[in-house]
């Protein structure tokens, strides 16, 4: 069985009469232990998936419809099922701007002490050892003295890593990763994303990671999915999408990657933009920036098999062949 299975997702903003969707019938699932990318660019829905997955949009102001089942327990409410309160779910998020997740008014400790009170129901001392060995297996040396640090008084790349540690406390066995790469330099960045490979091995934790940066997929994820307007337009192993991109937008965003031979020269670029939320796309939701749309594309295309392993949502799949990179 998967770990997670989410089948029909769809998100809607805005009150009736004025709503707009931003995710369409969003299907995936993960195996425990599996690193998923999560890829396209900004506005084609990654930030909504991770969010609703973990409960994090206000219902006030967002309905989500289709099923999700995380470790054998529903995240929704679906017929018949009650919603899992959320702390009995095995799962915690990183996020772009750890100084945006911690608290800047406690400190390190006692915001690792209290995740692991509330969420492993762990007494005071027992909390302060554990929290002690997850700055340590977070690579944060000292880590009796950084309990006593508050968050501001970390570089970002200790905060980033302080911010994996709090995740760990909830001893999840899925990590949903939003760009928690993309606010430090490239030498922290390689640094934290061994880190999180390191400990997803070590625990048998699955990692959702949620990226615009191909490379980033190249070197942690073992399967990647690419969104574009909030359906997904391609999923398959990473090596062999890279190797032979399947869908021109996962093409485009490929060419796009700075490489040793453009240096000095232009970088290539898809021309326009990711469609908003709400407008209505009769065809293929790609076509209007696809350099090899034909008459065929003006009708809805369905994500189908490419090959045994690889899906792509594009009738002209079979014919195109794109250049990938070698893995
Ligand atoms: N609370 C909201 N209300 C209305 N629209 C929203 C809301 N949150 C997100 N959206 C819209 O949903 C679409 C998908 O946004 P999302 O943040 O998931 O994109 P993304 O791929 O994660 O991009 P980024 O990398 O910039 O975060 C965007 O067009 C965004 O404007």
């Amino acid at each position: 069985m998967s770990l997670l299975t989410v089948e029909g997702l769809q998100v809607h903003f805005g009150h009736e009469g004025s709503q707009v969707q931003a995710l369409y019938d969003v299907d995936l699932t993960i195996e425990p232990g599996e690193i998923v990318g999560l890829v396209g660019e900004s506005g084609s829905g990654k930030t909504v998936t991770s969010l609703a997955l973990m409960g994090l949009l206000d219902p006030r102001s967002s309905r989500i419809e289709g099923r999700a089942v995380l470790d054998g327990k529903p995240l929704w409410r679906g017929k018949g099922e009650k919603r899992t309160p959320r702390r009995e779910l095995p799962m915690a998020m990183i996020f772009q701007e750890p100084m945006t997740a911690l608290d800047p008014v406690f400190t390190v400790g006692s915001q690792l002490v209290e995740t692991l009170r509330i969420r492993r129901g762990m007494g005071k001392a027992e909390a302060r050892t554990e929290s002690l060995s997850l700055l340590e297996a977070v690579g944060i040396s000292d880590p009796k003295a950084r309990m006593k640090a508050y968050p501001h008084e970390l570089s970002g790349g200790m905060r980033q890593r302080v911010m994996i540690a709090i995740a760990l406390a909830c001893d999840p066995k899925l990590l949903i990763a939003d760009e928690p790469t993309t606010a430090v330099d490239v030498t922290i960045q390689a640094q934290l994303l061994d880190l999180i490979k390191d400990l997803a091995k070590e625990r048998g934790m699955a990692v959702l990671f949620v990226t615009h940066d191909l490379g980033v997929v190249s070197e942690t994820c073992d399967r990647m999915i690419t969104m574009y307007a909030g359906r997904i337009v391609e999923r398959g192993p990473v090596a062999e999408v890279l190797a032979s991109p399947g869908h021109p937008y996962t093409a485009g965003l490929l060419a796009a990657l700075p490489s040793p031979e453009s240096r000095g020269g232009r970088l290539a670029t898809i021309p326009g933009r990711v469609p908003p939320p709400g407008l209505t796309i009769p065809g293929c939701v790609f076509e209007s920036r696809c350099p090899y749309a034909q008459p065929e594309c003006s009708v809805p295309q369905e994500l189908l098999p490419l090959t045994p392993t690889r899906e792509v949502r594009c009738i002209r799949s079979n014919e195109l062949d794109f250049e990938g990179v070698a893995p």
